[in-house]
């Protein structure tokens, strides 16, 4: 905990950052009221308060520490005071682990063509009912204090792709300006806010977002407005020029990413945390992720393939069911099929994790990322 504006505030506090020899990968242990968790981390994604097709129990059977859920969602439906009478999003969903709320920010964006953006705040329509809503830095941090989150992020834009330089300019200093707006908002104790830096895919706009936003002391940084249909090789140019511009002592999230390939890259220049609805997306319709890429276990190939997914993993599917089985049930339309596709994907994610924070507290994190981007992209 330290002082912060006067508020005693228990922030995600960043400890032991275990700096290995190249660059900035690093392992660290982040302070949160429902744990400390290690890094670095993949959070599944919760949107509207349930990881889809999974149980509370078994996400902490598979290692999940912080989970993620949308503001936009729940405050549209069942509503984020709703929430707080329940007992805040914890006892809601029956999570005793760590949860990550984004402010809406993203959601807005990729609403399309039916929002309006003012200095103000959000205007847009209901993806439920096609109602007018809005949102503004303090609508979002209200909305998020009311879900009781431990890490709540800063309501912003997250800008298009492609964008024009001036559009980019102007869209990250207001997401500037709207961060402090958070801050300012911001004031339940025991809650960590961070900032999201933002830019396009413009270095310079980048690093003025980064410095600004590391001017106005988060406990915390997002990485916002990638992953939205740049180049990967873009995307990893945006990170060099802005993870070293923040704290090292700091937590790094990297928002809406990704595939094995992208998280060991954005490791080793620096992040510390990831969610992505990927593994949960394409578990659902019968992809499965495996060190050697995707396997569509819903191919008729595997018909008659008794083995598991991947006999070298340890999840629930892979100890107890074989891909004949798996597909059965997916091509059944059968509930039990898309929960053991969703199990394996996501523990294969959580477990990919655990074994970069290894390899790089072992000092060998680039030698792990030569073999696995060897047969990954095989
Ligand atoms: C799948 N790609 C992807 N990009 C994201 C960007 C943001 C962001 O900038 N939030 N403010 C959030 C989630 C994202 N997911
Ligand atoms: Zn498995």
């Amino acid at each position: 905990t330290c002082a912060f504006a006067g508020q005693k505030k228990v922030l995600a506090a960043y400890e032991e950052a275990v700096k290995c020899g190249y660059s900035g990968a690093r392992a660290g242990r982040l302070h949160t009221p429902h744990g400390v968790f290690d890094t670095p981390m993949f959070m599944p994604v919760g949107t509207q308060a349930t990881v889809k097709a999974v149980s509370p129990r078994e996400l902490k059977e598979m290692g999940a520490q912080i989970i993620l859920s949308n503001t936009y969602h729940l405050y549209l439906r069942p509503g984020t005071e709703l929430v707080a009478e329940a007992g805040g999003l914890h006892r809601f969903m029956d999570w005793d682990g760590g949860i990550l709320t984004d402010s809406g920010g993203f959601q807005v964006f990729s609403l399309g063509p039916l929002r309006k953006i003012t200095e103000e705040g959000a205007a847009f329509r209901s993806h439920i009912d096609g109602s007018t809503q809005f949102l503004s830095p303090e609508i979002a941090i209200k909305a998020q204090m009311n879900l009781g989150a431990d890490i709540i992020m800063a309501f912003d834009e997250c800008i298009p792709y492609p964008a024009e330089y001036q559009y980019a300019k102007l869209s990250t200093e207001r997401t500037t300006r709207w961060a402090e707006r958070s801050q300012k908002a911001h004031t339940r104790s025991g809650q960590a806010l961070f900032a999201i830096v933002q830019g396009g895919m413009y270095q310079d706009l980048r690093r003025v977002s980064a410095n600004d936003l590391v001017s106005l002391d988060f406990p915390g940084y997002g990485i916002g407005g990638l992953s939205v249909g740049e180049p990967k090789p873009v995307m990893y140019e945006m990170l060099e020029q802005t993870v070293p511009l923040l704290p090292e002592n700091k937590p790094r999230y990297l928002m809406g990413v990704g595939t094995p390939d992208c998280l060991v890259e954005a490791v080793r220049y620096g992040i510390d945390m990831f969610d992505c609805v990927f593994p949960t997306r394409v578990a659902r319709n019968g992809t499965a992720m495996t060190k050697s890429g995707r396997l569509v276990v819903k191919n008729a190939a595997y018909a008659k393939d008794f083995l598991p997914i991947d006999e070298n993993c340890g999840c629930y599917a892979c100890q107890n069911f074989s891909r004949a089985y798996i597909r059965h049930l997916l091509k059944a339309d059968e509930i039990f099929g898309l929960r053991l596709t969703t199990i394996h994907n996501l523990y294969f994610l959580l477990d990919f994790t655990k074994k970069m924070r290894q390899a790089i507290l072992e000092d060998r994190f680039l030698s792990f990322r030569e073999e696995f981007l060897a047969q990954y992209c095989k």
